[in-house]
């Protein structure tokens, strides 16, 4: 048997470069797949053939739809915090570090009892990555756009950054404007009013977000999950989820009664 590289589960199959993905399927690049019924124990067999060992502990199904989400916007308008908030809960204040290139994280939700896998890519905001950051447009099927709610010119780039979105992204990108740093109410120059007006110009979902609270960071995210799982798997019997009305209902619940459902 030969295997170059272990991939996990489905999703990391899913994950793996086009070219190479291909390379996977019709060629003898990895002779073996793991197929059987779910709990059957075909994770546990590849961990014990890759790294030596059983893990033990509760079941976990492996992970069956998977999401590429990107955060926009441009330098220092807290998309690196927002995607740490997201992913480990923390905030990531002190010395400000710019992203160079790209980076990603994976962070997977639960929508209706599914697991739901979200690879979030980190870019960099500074204009000379942007060519970086373009090739990589086409990949997501979720953008997050974000401004800071303290300083104008962030916000006044939102339409260069749609622009530069309809020119590289695909066609039916889900995308959502994030106001950040509402927490930061003394130094606003954009008011929630705004924002919204522009969202609505755009027709785009938008809600104002703190990485240093927390506030609807989760919500967007998980908004965004919902979304694109209703698109993938909708069955036609369905209503179609409508995304607008979601983040109005669960930012109410959120505001006086707590986990998003
Ligand atoms: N008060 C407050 N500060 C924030 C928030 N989000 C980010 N910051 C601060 O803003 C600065 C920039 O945050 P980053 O997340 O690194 O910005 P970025 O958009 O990833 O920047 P690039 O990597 O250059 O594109 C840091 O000093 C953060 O601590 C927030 O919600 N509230």
């Amino acid at each position: 048997m030969k295997v170059t590289n272990v991939y996990h589960n489905s999703y990391d199959l899913l994950s793996i470069p086009k070219a190479q993905a291909r390379l996977f399927f019709t060629s003898r690049y990895v002779d073996t797949i793991l197929v059987g019924d779910s709990g059957v124990g075909k994770t546990s067999l590849l961990v014990q053939f890759d790294q030596g060992k059983f893990i033990p502990g509760s079941f976990s199904a492996t992970v069956g739809i998977g999401f590429t989400v990107m955060l926009l916007g441009d330098s220092a308008v807290g998309k690196t915090c927002v995607l740490v908030r997201f992913k480990d809960g923390a905030f990531l204040g002190g010395n400000f570090i710019a992203t160079v290139g790209i980076d990603f994280r994976n962070k997977v939700v639960t929508v209706d009892n599914m697991k739901v896998k979200l690879q979030i890519w980190d870019t960099a905001g500074q204009e000379r990555f942007r060519s970086v950051t373009h090739a990589y447009y086409r990949d997501a099927q979720a953008l997050l756009l974000l401004y800071d709610i303290t300083r104008k010119s962030s916000f006044d780039n939102i339409r260069a950054w749609l622009t530069e979105i309809y020119e590289y992204a695909q066609k039916d990108v889900v995308i959502m404007l994030l106001g950040n740093k509402s927490d930061m109410t003394a130094e606003r120059v954009i008011t929630h009013e705004e924002g919204e007006k522009l969202a609505k110009q755009y027709g785009v979902p938008f809600m104002e977000t703190s990485a240093k609270t927390g506030v609807n960071v989760e919500l967007a995210f998980h908004a965004i999950a919902r979304e694109l799982k209703h698109r993938n798997l909708q069955q036609p019997h369905e209503p179609k989820f409508k995304i607008h009305d979601y983040i109005e209902s669960q930012k109410q619940k959120s505001s006086c009664c707590g986990s998003l459902v």
